[in-house]
């Protein structure tokens, strides 16, 4: 099976260019969440977020997803709690979605899709002093996973939202200030399941604390609909591709246990 071979097969993806191998290759992510075989911890704590909106930066299309950069220079947004040990700075937040509300995201619960997946990406600062250094690290990442389904307006998403159209072809950024990220966490974040995985696009590496909120956020029709007007390709480009189906296809579990904060 892929977790036994060194490398895991080589990951052909239509959004990145040839084969990627990855090293070690048995803690891929994302994974289908499977809720009878989830294991409850006791020990797991109420996640504790402290973000500063002050620190929003900019918004950027990176012709995978768009961006929303964090300054982690200090400790001013910051996650810790949950399954965590240590305390961990945010450095950007993005999502992944796709071309119809059927599908989109990268994690799913019993097999069930959801149209998006918010990504909110942070690392330990406790332990490193820079992003790039604990991206290499098996405790160097945390992100939390938020499912979105189709429903009302996300009346927070909406300062998002309305920034797209400047940010449509790859490598576009505009300045972005002062967007609370914690308006785009469910009500309760005391419900979430946790496990030991990867990046799901390159560099993959294996270095992440996966917490997946069990609750979604609901965002309406129009609004998913603005994310799919982005595109992975830059001006220049001759042929212009919608940005839509950036999500990797799901990894073996090779025997890890996902934990969950609830009963
Ligand atoms: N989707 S993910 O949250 O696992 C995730 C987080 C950070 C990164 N970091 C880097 S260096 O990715 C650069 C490209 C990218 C793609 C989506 S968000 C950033 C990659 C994937
Ligand atoms: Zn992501």
């Amino acid at each position: 099976t892929a977790c036994s071979s060194k490398y895991v097969l080589s990951q052909m993806h239509p959004m990145w260019q040839g084969p990627l191998a990855v090293p070690g290759g048995d803690r891929q992510s994302p994974i289908d969440i499977i809720v009878r075989k989830s294991v409850f911890d006791s020990a797991l704590k109420p996640l504790v977020t402290d973000y500063d909106p002050e620190t929003c930066q900019q918004i950027w299309n990176n012709g995978y997803s768009f961006l929303v950069e964090y300054d982690d220079t200090t400790d001013k947004s910051t996650l810790k709690g949950g399954p965590l040990q240590d305390q961990f700075r945010l450095c950007q937040f993005h999502f992944h979605w796709g071309e119809s509300n059927a599908w989109g995201s990268e994690h799913t619960v019993d097999r069930r899709l959801f149209p998006a997946e918010l990504h909110l990406v942070h690392w330990n600062s406790d332990k490193y002093s820079l992003f790039e250094e604990a991206v290499i690290e098996d405790n160097g990442l945390a992100v939390i996973g938020v499912f979105l389904k189709v429903g009302k307006r996300h009346e927070g998403l909406q300062k998002l939202v309305d920034a797209l159209p400047a940010i449509r072809h790859k490598d576009s950024v505009v300045e972005f200030n002062k967007f609370d990220p914690a308006c785009l966490l469910p009500t309760n974040t005391d419900n979430y399941w946790t496990y030991h995985g990867s990046l799901t696009t390159p560099p993959l590496t294996e270095a992440v604390t996966w917490i997946v909120m069990k609750q979604h956020i609901e965002v309406s029709h129009d609004q998913l609909a603005v994310f799919r007007s982005l595109l992975f390709t830059s001006a220049e480009e001759e042929v212009q591709k919608s940005m839509v189906n950036n999500f990797r296809v799901q990894q073996p579990l090779c025997g890890r246990t996902v934990r969950s904060s609830f009963t």
